[in-house]
C-alpha cells in the first residue's frame, strides 16, 4: 500500500455524498432488521440472522444506492453481539466504498456528546460511520463536539428538524413563527459555510406536507444534504417529496427501509426494488 495514501485526508462528507449520488442515484436504503422482516427472509431473530440480513442488503443494494442507513436500535436489541454485527457491516461497507449513515439519533450534554461524537465519527473507532443522525433536543449547540469532529474527519451529521412521525409536531412546530424546527434549520445552515456542499445535514420527513413552508424553513439555503425518511412504508412517494421540498429538492436524499427490504431475500429482487424506488423518486 502507498503509505501516503493511507494518511491522505478524505474529502468532506458533502463532497463524497454528492459523488455517490452522481454515480449511484439519489436513494438511501435503510437497514432495519425488524423481527418480522427476518422471519419473512427465513432468518432467525438472532445475531446470526442479523448478520446474514445486513450483509445481504449491503451486497445487493450497495451498488445502486448513494448510502445505506443502518437503524442502530435494531442492532442494539441484540446487545453486544448485535453491535458487533453493526461494526462488521460498517467495516464491510467502507471496504466496498459504500457510504453509511448510522441512524443513532444521539444528543446529550457537551461532555457526554463528546463521547457520542467519538463513538460514531471518531477516526479508527469501531462504530464510526460516514455520518450519524443527531437529536438537538438538548439545544443545537450541545451537538458542537459532533459538528467539530465530523468536520475534522470528513464525516457528516444529520440533525433532526421535522421528523416523519405525526407526534413530532408537538415539539418541532412549537414557537409559531420562531418554531423549534426553523431555529434548528437556521443553525444547521450557519454551519455550512463555503462553496462545497456542507457536512451538516437535516432530517426532514417526506411526510410533512407543507410544514417546512408554513414554518418558514429556508431549506434551499442549507447548502447541505436533507435526509428524507417516510418513503414507502410511511406513505410518502414522489408527489409528497415534491410538495414537501419544492426548490430544496436537489438537496434531498430520500431514504426507504421496509418497503425495499420486503423484496428480499432474493438479491436480484432486492436490488430491483431499490432501483425502482430510486428511479420513481428521481
Ligand atoms: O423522522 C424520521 C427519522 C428517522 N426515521 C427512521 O427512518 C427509517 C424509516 O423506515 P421505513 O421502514 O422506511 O419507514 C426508520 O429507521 C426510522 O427510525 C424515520 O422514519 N423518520
Amino acid at each position: 500500500m502507498d503509505p501516503e495514501a493511507s494518511t491522505a485526508p478524505r474529502a468532506s462528507f458533502g463532497e463524497r455524498l454528492a459523488a455517490a449520488r452522481s454515480a449511484r442515484g439519489s436513494l438511501c436504503v435503510g437497514i432495519d432488521p425488524h423481527p418480522a422482516l427476518l422471519a419473512a427472509w427465513g432468518l432467525e431473530d438472532t445475531p446470526a440472522g442479523l448478520e446474514h440480513f445486513a450483509l445481504a442488503v449491503l451486497d445487493a443494494v450497495g451498488p445502486v444506492a448513494a448510502a445505506l442507513k443502518p437503524q442502530v436500535a435494531l442492532f442494539e436489541r441484540h446487545g453486544a453481539r448485535g453491535l458487533a454485527v453493526l461494526e462488521l457491516l460498517l467495516a464491510r461497507a467502507a471496504d466496498a466504498g459504500v457510504l453509511t449513515i448510522a441512524d443513532a439519533k444521539r444528543g446529550d450534554i457537551g461532555s457526554t456528546m463528546q463521547a457520542y461524537a467519538e463513538a460514531w465519527l471518531g477516526e479508527g473507532r469501531p462504530l464510526a460511520a460516514d455520518a450519524v443522525t443527531l437529536n438537538p433536543y438538548l439545544g443545537f449547540e450541545s451537538l458542537r463536539p459532533a459538528l467539530e469532529l465530523a468536520a475534522a474527519t470528513g464525516r457528516g451529521v444529520f440533525v433532526l428538524a421535522l421528523t416523519s412521525n405525526p407526534e413530532g409536531l408537538s415539539v418541532q412546530h412549537a414557537g409559531g413563527a420562531e418554531s423549534v424546527a426553523r431555529s434548528i434549520a437556521a443553525a444547521a445552515t450557519a454551519e455550512n459555510i463555503g462553496p462545497a456542499p456542507g457536512h451538516v445535514g437535516l432530517v426532514v420527513g417526506a411526510t410533512i406536507g407543507d410544514a417546512a413552508q408554513r414554518l418558514g424553513l429556508d431549506l434551499p439555503a442549507l447548502n447541505g444534504p436533507i435526509l428524507a425518511p417516510g418513503i414507502g412504508a410511511q406513505g410518502a412517494g414522489r408527489e409528497a417529496l415534491a410538495g414537501a421540498f419544492g426548490d430544496a429538492l436537489p438537496l434531498v436524499l430520500p431514504t426507504a427501509s421496509r418497503s425495499v427490504l420486503a423484496a428480499g431475500p432474493d438479491a436480484g429482487r432486492l436490488r430491483t426494488a431499490a432501483e425502482r424506488t430510486r428511479d420513481h423518486l428521481a
